[in-house]
């Protein structure tokens, strides 16, 4: 058995670079044709896994690709700030659309019905899923062990002073993790955009780099770019 496996030997997440392929509400790119074109182009470019969200573009997915695919879905329930595959009944869409892998917010915030972590983990380990944990501080690794998840994530670690530049990725928490939970793998996600944050990533002692807006998301890119060119006064204007 290599550290990619469980005491049971079930494979866990591929070493490499997984691609999140997701809109946001209100983005023109949010259609599941888009999301498996994708899909099947970070396969094709060498991508050892796909993140997607939602039941229809999992399935069209998870049809598509030969690549492991972490599902999750985002859903806000009143009452509470957990909205990464909040609460069970979310796991079971997620299982039916056939992802292998599940993400989902292991923080302490309260869950949505008074769900716990460790009953939604429990739910999922059921259902065959390998449960990635969505951390967002070193500090919340414990009680997601303890709960029963798989690999740990960086997924809400928010932007802060410890970024390597602002608004770029976290590699203290990846580092912190590491050394904190060497038997663990630790998928670096958040942020990342570039070959050298991803190297750097791979260096801080990441198994694998979740990578999204920076290669998925050209509608928010563009707004990135247009907005810089109205600090010039530029964007639109002719001569
Ligand atoms: C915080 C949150 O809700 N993150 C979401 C999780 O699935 C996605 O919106 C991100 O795009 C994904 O984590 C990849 O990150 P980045 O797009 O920064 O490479």
């Amino acid at each position: 058995m290599t550290d990619d496996t469980t005491t049971t030997g079930r494979l866990l997440l591929p070493r490499g670079i997984f691609i999140s392929c997701q809109a946001p509400e209100g983005s023109p790119l949010r259609d599941p044709y888009v999301m498996v074109s994708l899909a099947r182009a970070a396969e094709k470019a060498g991508a050892a896994g796909i993140r997607a969200e939602g039941v229809k573009d999992i399935s069209r997915i998870v049809e598509t690709v030969r690549i492991p695919v972490i599902g999750i879905r985002k859903k806000h329930y009143e009452g509470s700030e957990v909205y990464i595959t909040p609460t069970r009944f979310e796991v079971d869409e997620i299982a039916g659309a056939g992802a292998g892998i599940i993400a989902l917010d292991a923080t302490s915030r309260p869950r949505p019905g008074g769900e716990t972590l460790e009953e939604v983990v429990s739910h999922a380990k059921a259902l065959g899923l390998t449960v990635m944990a969505d951390l967002a501080a070193s500090e919340d690794a414990g009680q997601a062990i303890a709960a029963g998840v798989d690999v740990l994530g960086t997924t809400l670690v928010a932007a802060s002073d410890e970024d390597v530049r602002p608004g770029g990725p976290n590699l203290a928490v990846i580092e912190r993790l590491s050394n904190a939970f060497p038997e663990r793998q630790v998928i670096a996600e958040g942020r990342f955009a570039t070959p050298s944050d991803v190297q750097a990533a791979f260096r801080a002692g990441a198994a694998t780099v979740v990578v999204g807006k920076a290669v998925t998301d050209a509608y928010a890119l563009t707004r990135d770019l247009v907005a810089a060119a109205d600090t010039f006064a530029l964007s639109g204007s002719v001569g």
